[in-house]
């Protein structure tokens, strides 16, 4: 079942302080994604995949084309959802991991991990108890999950971001470079995780710099082309 689409999505920038020059990043983008499969983007540096990934998840308004999305038994045109539609939708059925956790100040890591799920509905208990066994399997160390993690190392705040990101299980999700500053041994972590949440039915579109990451994840590349080159 497709539970991820784009018709003729189109999106340029504009650039204000340079008298208006608009930049064409994507045109006419045709992505469609199954219920349990992983799709790595690819394409060369500048080519409009981090871009993509921001329409995807709505920060981006799309200037042409649409966006379909299976939100509860239901299937929604994104660029046409309202604001609260919007928080819906990432509650409960779109989630987005990018490479740096947005650190919430004097929060702990286990709350912070937790959070996607209270917010879907589960009890306070099982939500920390899923967000600590995340966390032990991140090897992020036990003394660290009540400690808010503003001074925790880069690799450190990826993990806590990733356990975040896995934790409510959202039937799609948006992965930006997951393993970038990790070692090989949570890598390896990140990689089995990605593979039970497509076993568990998840969607997941990805950005892997990482090629034999993404070779072991991807069933599929999907490759955003350079306007300027295509044209
Ligand atoms: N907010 C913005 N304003 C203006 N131009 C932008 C903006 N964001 C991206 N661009 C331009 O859009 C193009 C695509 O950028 P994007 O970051 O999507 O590429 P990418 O394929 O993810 O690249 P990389 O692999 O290097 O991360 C680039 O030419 C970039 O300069």
């Amino acid at each position: 079942m497709i539970v991820l689409r784009t018709n003729g999505l189109g999106k340029s920038f504009t650039l204000h302080l340079q008298g208006s020059v608009t930049i064409p990043v994507l045109e006419n983008v045709e992505l469609s994604v199954r219920a349990g499969e992983c799709i790595a983007l690819t394409g060369p540096s500048g080519a409009g995949k981090s871009t993509l990934m921001r329409c995807l998840y709505g920060n981006y308004g799309a200037e042409a084309g649409s966006i379909h999305l299976r939100h509860r038994d239901a299937e929604i045109e994104m660029t046409a959802a309202d604001p609260r539609m919007m928080r819906e939708i990432r509650r409960d059925t779109l989630g987005y991991v990018s490479q740096f956790l947005r650190v919430i100040p004097r929060v702990a890591t286990r709350d912070i991990v937790a959070e996607p799920l209270i917010a879907r509905g589960t009890p306070r208990d099982a939500a920390l108890a899923r967000a600590t066994e995340l966390l032990r399997r991140l090897n992020l160390p036990d003394a660290l999950h009540d400690l808010p993690p503003a001074t925790f190392s880069g690799g450190e705040q990826q993990r806590v971001n990733l356990a975040r990101g896995f934790a409510a299980g959202h039937p799609i999700m948006l992965l930006d470079e997951p393993t970038a500053s990790l070692d090989a041994a949570n890598a390896e972590v990140v990689i089995q995780l990605i593979q039970e949440a497509k076993a568990a039915g998840s969607a997941l579109v990805g950005i892997f710099h990482d090629l034999p990451v993404r070779d072991r994840v991807a069933d599929r590349l999907f490759t955003v082309e350079p306007i300027r080159k295509a044209a």
